[in-house]
């Protein structure tokens, strides 16, 4: 089994290129899915201990948590510590059940992959990027962003060209959806055929 890194900075397309990648029948697990699954179960009473009046109903509220922590690195840090952790277990999960389940490829849509040093835990890395403006527009236009915060979450991750610089793929979705969806379906093929090698060399 072949396991692809997907990330990408805010707004660049990794959900949309990860959804792609699961209607061609490839098990896709999020880092962002399972921080928000965390943070309405196992995560939740290890925040609320850090960050006191950020439950509402059980569930971390997310806007509040963010403005607490964009803003201060040391606080950003203690929730990495937390949550960091607990997503990378449920990464192992998930590998370790499409590995039983026969599956050939299974990609790990991670934010932070080479912030955190995931790369040395996948066999390949893809990058999804887009001009600058298309970024800033996409993420502007979502429910609840605003310049500020935008530009927040931005200082915290590595620049888009330094992660281009250290992809083994990347994929331009400033292109449009059709020719993403078109280097997807090609990038997924050349994977499956390398697996398919790996397989005859006995590897
Ligand atoms: C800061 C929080 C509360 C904001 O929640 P919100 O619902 O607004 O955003 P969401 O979780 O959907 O993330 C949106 C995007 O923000 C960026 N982002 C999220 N966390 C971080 C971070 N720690 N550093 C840099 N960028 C980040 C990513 O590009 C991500 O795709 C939330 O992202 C969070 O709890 N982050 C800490 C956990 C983390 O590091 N997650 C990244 C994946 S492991
Ligand atoms: N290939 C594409 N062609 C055209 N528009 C796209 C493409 N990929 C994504 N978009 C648009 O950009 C926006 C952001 O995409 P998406 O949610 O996939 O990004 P993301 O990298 O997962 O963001 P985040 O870092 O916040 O999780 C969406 O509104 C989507 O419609």
């Amino acid at each position: 089994m072949i396991v692809l890194g997907l990330t990408g900075s805010i707004g660049m397309g990794k959900s949309t290129a990860a959804a792609m990648f699961a209607a061609l029948g490839c098990p896709v697990h999020s880092a962002d899915e399972a921080v928000h699954r965390l943070y309405s179960g196992l995560a939740a009473p290890l925040i609320e201990a850090r960050f006191p009046g950020t439950l509402a109903g059980g569930t971390v509220d997310r806007a509040a948590l963010g403005t607490r922590v964009l803003g201060d690195a040391a606080a950003l840090r203690d929730l990495e510590a937390i949550v960091h952790p607990l997503v990378r277990a449920e990464e192992a999960r998930f590998l370790r059940e499409a590995h039983e389940a026969g599956a050939r490829l299974a990609v790990l849509d991670i934010p932070l992959l080479f912030e955190t040093g995931g790369e040395t835990r996948v066999d390949r890395t893809l990058v999804v990027t887009a001009p600058p403006e298309v970024q800033r527009a996409r993420v502007l236009a979502r429910p609840g962003m605003t310049p500020e915060r935008f530009e927040a979450i931005l200082a915290k991750q590595m620049p888009d060209a330094e992660k281009r610089r250290r992809a083994d793929l990347v994929v331009d979705t400033g292109a449009g959806m059709a020719a993403t969806q078109a280097e997807i379906r090609r990038i997924a093929a050349m994977l499956l055929l390398e697996d398919e090698n790996k397989k005859g060399t006995g590897v």
